[in-house]
């Protein structure tokens, strides 16, 4: 097998974590909460830092393979926890993805397609555009007969507030090449993605 490692940087946004908790503590501020009990001194820094985390993705090493023994059966990773942020609220949405490809001229490890997932969660996000990042990114750098990808998740903003959903999940989906045009592959990547298709 030919390895081809491929080095995937974000290009990493300018960030002032000082500016940033300074920004918190107005922003709390601006909504009554005071910040000088011992208990919230520090929670501007904390939640400077945790949005940081959030925002940012982790840069990772990905390795393609020559798909030398013509494997040409769905492969699928089942229920990759997903976490990202709504691009709307700045609030969590939480869910499992399901991202699977049927095998042309590469495949990769297996964490990787966890690391995909991982790339495009990170940043505000709305769960079609996640959904259809991880399916295209996945397209152009196997060229596959033809990618699947699922997404459950549950939105803080729908069931925290606002409407209150509790318990309401949202799914998408983007299927690509054989896994859209053929509804015998269609149908398989449904069933091993454990999810009722008619
Ligand atoms: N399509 C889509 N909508 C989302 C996603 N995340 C959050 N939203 C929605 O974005 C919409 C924003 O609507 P607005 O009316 O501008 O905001 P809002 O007044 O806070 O809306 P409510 O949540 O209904 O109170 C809401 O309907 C959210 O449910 C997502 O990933 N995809
Ligand atoms: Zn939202």
């Amino acid at each position: 097998m030919t390895l081809a490692p491929l080095r995937v940087t974000r290009q990493r946004p300018r960030q002032d974590l000082a500016a940033a908790e300074r920004a918190a503590a107005d922003f709390l501020a601006a909504l009554g909460i005071d910040c000088d009990s011992d208990g919230l001194a520090e929670t501007p820094g904390r939640m400077a830092r945790a949005y940081a985390e959030l925002l940012t993705p982790r840069d990772f090493t990905l390795t393609t393979f020559d798909n030398g023994e013509g494997y040409d059966e769905l492969v699928l990773a089942r229920a990759i926890p997903i976490r990202s942020v709504c691009e709307h609220h700045l609030l969590p949405f939480l869910g499992v993805a399901h991202v699977g490809y049927l095998p042309g001229e590469r495949i990769l490890g297996l964490s990787k397609l966890a690391r995909v997932v991982e790339l495009f969660a990170h940043g505000p996000q709305v769960q079609e555009r996640l959904t259809r990042q991880i399916a295209d990114w996945l397209t152009v750098h196997l060229s596959p007969h033809g990618v699947g990808v699922v997404i459950e998740a549950t939105h803080l903003c729908m069931t925290l507030r606002g409407v209150q959903a509790v318990g309401a999940t949202t799914i998408t989906s983007t299927l690509l090449g054989t896994l859209r045009d053929d509804p015998r592959s269609r149908a398989e990547f449904f069933a091993l993605a454990g999810i009722a298709h008619a």
